[in-house]
């Protein structure tokens, strides 16, 4: 059984289905991340998982636990980071995180959170004079601070320099190392492919495309050929070939679909027939160009999108 469980789950503000039949399956020590636009509902959903919005209908499990219930049990569990910290104006860094640490048996050091998220200098600083990315951290720091069996990370690293997100993906490797299972929400695919065993693409309330990162942009399987003989060439010769899945010619060009293997295989026959392979492109789609031909998918079908209501 996946330690997290989401079944059909929907959720409407008002007239508004934010959530409409959701399916989601995260094993023990996997790293989800959830992509999509602006309102997709991805918040909604990893906060239902958290315990913090009730689903009107479907069911969540966690670890066994229905977050709407036992909110003791679930609190041991999982670290939320919320997409907007708040806290109160004069709390300090050292004190938010002595405050949060005492709600759990084996908290990981104050000190040693400071220092890993670039807070030191800041720890006795106003949490209202604390920077965007200050702020930021800190709220990443406190999910962590009673050693998660599970992590909610809600966007991340948005907002901070790029020294600072290295920072943080290289602590989350050593937490993913330990075995902490990691749900996150990001808009940055770097971050998905950097960080992510598997990524559900939301959009419209469903989830429009699930996989690994490469299995969703296809580098794992389609990879696309495009060249000009120097000379004439058969499409048969192409398209003969093993883990060629697509072969078409168009004004002396060719575009040639295949697995991964496909690039070698193309222009060894080539090379066997002493034809060179002219303005040659090899392109592997990656998870961006995957991310909008999903979404753009499913703007495409929106008569899809409403039918299971
Ligand atoms: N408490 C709420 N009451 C009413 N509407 C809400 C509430 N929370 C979210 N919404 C609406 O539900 C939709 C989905 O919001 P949600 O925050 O889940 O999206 P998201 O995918 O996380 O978006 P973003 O990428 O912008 O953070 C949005 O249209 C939002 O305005």
């Amino acid at each position: 059984m996946a330690l997290i469980e989401v079944r059909n789950v929907h959720k409407s503000y008002g007239a508004r289905e934010v959530l409409r039949g959701i399916d989601l399956d995260i094993t023990d020590g996997e790293v989800v991340g959830i992509l999509g636009p602006n309102g997709a509902g991805k918040t909604t959903l990893v906060e239902a998982i958290g315990g913090l919005r009730t689903p009107d209908s479907g069911s969540i499990s966690v670890a066994d636990i229905d977050p709407t219930r036992e909110d003791a049990r679930l609190r041991q569990l999982v670290g939320m980071q919320l997409q907007q910290c708040r806290l109160p104006a004069k709390i300090t860094p050292a004190e938010a995180l002595d405050l949060f640490g005492s709600f759990y048996p084996e908290p990981r050091a104050t000190e040693e959170l400071l220092e890993r998220f670039g807070l030191s200098d800041q720890r006795g600083q106003h949490f209202e004079k604390l920077s965007g990315g200050q702020q930021q951290r800190l709220s990443v720091a406190l999910a962590l601070i009673g050693r998660p069996r599970i992590a909610i990370l809600d966007e991340l690293t948005t907002g901070l320099d790029p020294a600072a997100r290295r920072e943080i993906w290289s602590y989350l490797d050593g937490l993913t190392a330990e075995g902490t299972t990691i749900l996150l929400v990001t808009h940055s695919m770097e971050e998905a492919e950097y960080l992510c065993d598997r990524v559900a693409i939301l959009d419209g309330g469903r989830i429009v495309a699930e996989g690994t990162p490469a299995e969703i942009s296809g580098t794992g399987a389609a990879q696309v050929i495009t060249f000009v003989p120097s000379a004439t060439l058969d499409h048969e010769v192409l398209s003969g070939l093993p883990g060629i899945t697509g072969v078409s010619l168009d004004n002396g060009r060719f575009t040639v679909t295949g697995d991964a293997a496909a690039p070698q295989t193309v222009l060894a026959a080539l090379s066997g027939r002493a034809i060179r392979a002219e303005q040659l492109r090899i392109v592997t789609p990656s998870l961006d160009e995957a991310y909008l031909r999903a979404t753009a998918l499913a703007l495409e079908n929106p008569a899809d999108a409403s039918k299971e209501n």
